[in-house]
């Protein structure tokens, strides 16, 4: 588990402070993938900063299992700093050294010994997909290949987080979509914690549990992707967006549908039409399997003739949130 509990990062740039962190705390429980997505200047690289301990936050702890990593003094910074695998957006390999002796790197600095070295980093190697690429140099590996031998070194000294920091930003889509799922099984085999830093909702939406929105150095949003949606904020809108304003075909009154779970299988147009005989004008609409919850979010327009409120208290009964957006 890894507790962020009031961070602040204050940078003195000339005569002024720039608050770069502003107070962020974020529990994460063993085994969660959590995702902090931000636009930026939101402060994403200086958090990992000072979740990697290259620079000390101006106040605030990080601790990993109830460990206070943020007052270890210089001479345990690098045993602490193990405690934290990074993967970074370029993963920033060694060119004259092969996969294996790129994943073995962190393992010599500690002076593992060579036969248990050689073990980890074999094991490591078919955890990520890399066996067949043990001889191979970073020039003739592909850009996701390369990525995995990243993942794998960080793995290298059993982190207990894998820290995360824009790791598909340089990667096409199909090798995002594979970089992600292997994330996503590392986690399921290891119990790993996973921090993914990013500014992409789809990356979110892949293979994070929770999620916080990230903005002027602050936490404005969080939770996990349930509660997000259901609390219909920023995230939400990022997470079942909606196409701008669709033009309505009549007048009638505008409601907005949000539900998960078990309501999303519901079937809600039928149900309105049944129960009020009214018309149901479907406006738009954004259905998402996530994990393994299924969101919906719809606009809908309903007959000029519909007592509105009386469907917003039908939809409410079932577990739907409805809000009313005007005729
Ligand atoms: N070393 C520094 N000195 C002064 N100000 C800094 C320093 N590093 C970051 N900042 C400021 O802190 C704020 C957050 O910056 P940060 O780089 O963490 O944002 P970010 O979300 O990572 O942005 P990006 O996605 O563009 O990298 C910005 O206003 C930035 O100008």
């Amino acid at each position: 588990m890894i507790s962020i509990t009031d961070l602040r990062k204050v940078y003195r740039q000339g005569s002024r402070d720039v608050v770069a962190l502003d107070g962020v705390s974020l529990d994460v429980p063993q085994g969660n993938i959590h995702g902090i997505i931000g636009h930026s200047g939101a402060g994403k690289s200086t958090l990992v900063r000072c979740l990697t301990l290259l620079d000390r936050p101006t106040s605030g702890t990080v601790a990993i299992n109830g460990k206070d990593l943020t007052n270890v003094s210089d001479k345990d910074l690098l045993t602490a700093r193990r405690r934290i695998g990074m993967v970074f957006q370029h993963a920033n390999l060694m060119d004259s050294r092969t996969t294996e002796e790129n994943v073995a790197f962190p393992l010599e600095l500690t002076g593992t010994p060579k036969d248990v070295r050689e073990k980890k980093v074999q094991d490591l190697l078919r955890l990520t997909g890399l066996a067949d690429f043990a001889k191979a140099y970073p020039s003739q590996l592909s850009g996701g290949q390369r990525q995995r031998v990243g993942i794998a070194r960080a793995l290298a000294a059993d982190p207990d987080v894998l820290l995360c920091d824009e790791p598909t930003s340089a990667l096409d889509p199909r090798t995002t979509e594979e970089i992600l799922d292997l994330i996503r099984s590392l986690r399921d085999r290891l119990n790993i914690t996973v921090l993914i830093i990013t500014h992409e909702m789809h990356v979110v939406k892949r293979i994070c549990d929770s999620v916080s929105l990230l903005e002027g150095g602050k936490i404005v949003e969080s939770g996990n992707l349930s509660e997000v949606v259901a609390a219909s904020g920023r995230l939400s809108e990022a997470v079942l967006p909606l196409p701008g304003a669709a033009t309505s075909i009549a007048d009638g009154p505008i409601v907005e549908l949000l539900y998960s779970g078990d309501q999303a299988y519901t079937p809600v147009i039928s149900a309105i039409t049944r129960t009020f005989d009214i018309d149901v004008n479907v406006l738009a609409g954004s259905i998402e399997e996530l994990g393994s919850s299924r969101f919906a979010h719809l606009r809908l327009q309903l007959d000029p003739s519909a007592d509105v409120d009386a469907v917003v208290q039908f939809l409410s009964d079932r577990g739907i949130k409805a809000t009313v957006k005007g005729a």
